[in-house]
């Protein structure tokens, strides 16, 4: 009797070291640490929001920055923001991301980049039969065709860097509704998504030269963007989204960088985010064993946990359909 316990015992403690020890040895690509100081970063959307925020953060980390963005007038007053706060002084380059040749000019003037950050975004939520096409297209046309545009002419350079040995950073930032599709989100979320397949694809081609992707996934986070959002935006896309807390842009950009230095390929902003990434791992690259035991572990219950996410989103939204028909009545 204490015999079979004493296996069972051994059994249940046995099979996770097995697994660790296991994905120890398989995870790949390998785990790697990228610096920031004294290297060059290259922001897009870097006039405002979380993009502003993350070069406040790159110039105070001791890097060389650059921002990229439409409005000269809002690029001029991030730069001025960022000297008061850090003395440092960053270029700014007036471009669409939508325009290849200005992207190209605004890359090549910039010179070579060791962390692309593209964080450009657009969003709109809005049922997408109330959504014209025209804004569809605009929203895949920046999110999407805009990242493509960026890292078809940074790449070059990249790839080409005089010390291989350093390793750099391509980084997008995509959103929590890149992981799972929310009401109101159709266009936005199929750019976001598209992000991921990019990025997978991508690190798989980039690998060899020592060129690191990773994704970003921030919640509701308050910046001007987010306010201009939520004068139109649908109820149910607020109820579902308050499913995740919402952040600072600072505390986005933290995040951002301490996962870009550690080369994770997907970084989570918040604990919602992490529960996210779990029940979402699908086929992407894990760089830590650690994550990848607690990914294989975790499945089943994270799955379980998403259902119920689901059914709570489900209930919201028949509630909302049960209530508009009560009111359409009396
Ligand atoms: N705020 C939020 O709740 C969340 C945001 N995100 C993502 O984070 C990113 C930043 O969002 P946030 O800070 O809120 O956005 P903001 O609207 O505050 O800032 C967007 C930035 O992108 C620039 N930009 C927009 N369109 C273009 C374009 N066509 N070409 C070049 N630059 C452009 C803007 O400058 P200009 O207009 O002058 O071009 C601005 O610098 C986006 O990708 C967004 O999807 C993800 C999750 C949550
Ligand atoms: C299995 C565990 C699940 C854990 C909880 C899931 C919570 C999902 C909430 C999704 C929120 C989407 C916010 C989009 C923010 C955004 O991008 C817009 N503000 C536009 O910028």
């Amino acid at each position: 009797m204490a015999d079979a316990f004493f296996s069972l015992f051994t059994l249940i403690l046995l099979i996770p070291l097995a697994l660790i020890a296991f994905l120890y040895f398989i995870v790949r690509p390998r785990p790697v640490k990228i610096p920031i100081k004294n290297r060059h970063v290259f922001i897009t959307g870097g006039s405002s929001g979380i993009g502003l925020a993350l070069a406040h953060k790159a110039a105070a980390e001791g890097a060389r920055v650059s921002i990229l963005a439409r409005s000269r007038n809002k690029l001029e007053e991030a730069r001025n923001a960022v000297r008061l706060a850090t003395g440092i002084d960053v270029s700014v380059f007036a471009a669409d991301v939508r325009d290849y040749d200005a992207v190209k000019r605004a890359v090549d003037e910039a010179g070579p980049i060791d962390v692309l950050l593209l964080n450009h975004g657009v969003f709109v939520a809005l049922e997408l039969e109330k959504q014209e096409l025209s804004e569809v297209k605009f929203t895949l046309d920046v999110n999407l065709m805009g990242s493509f545009n960026l890292i078809k002419a940074a790449l070059p350079a990249m790839r080409t860097r005089k010390d291989p040995k350093q390793p750099v950073s391509i980084a997008l930032i995509s959103s929590q509704a890149g992981q799972v599709g929310i009401y109101g989100y159709a266009a936005y979320s199929a750019s976001k998504f598209g992000l991921r397949g990019l990025a997978e694809a991508l690190q798989q081609e980039v690998i060899a030269d020592n060129i690191h992707v990773s994704l970003i996934f921030p919640p509701d986070t308050d910046t001007p963007g987010f306010a201009e959002e939520n004068k139109r935006k649908p109820e149910l896309t607020k109820i579902i989204a308050s499913s995740s807390g919402a952040m600072k842009p600072e505390e986005v950009a933290q995040k951002a960088f301490d996962g870009i230095k550690s080369g994770s390929f997907i970084i989570p902003c918040n604990l919602e985010g992490v529960a996210l990434s779990l029940a979402t791992a699908g086929l992407s690259p894990q760089r830590s064993f650690l994550m990848a035991s607690v990914e294989v572990l975790a499945a089943g219950i994270l799955r379980i946990v998403g259902l119920c996410f689901q059914w709570t989103w489900y209930t919201s939204i028949e509630k909302w359909h049960n209530q508009r028909k009560g009111s359409q009545r009396s």
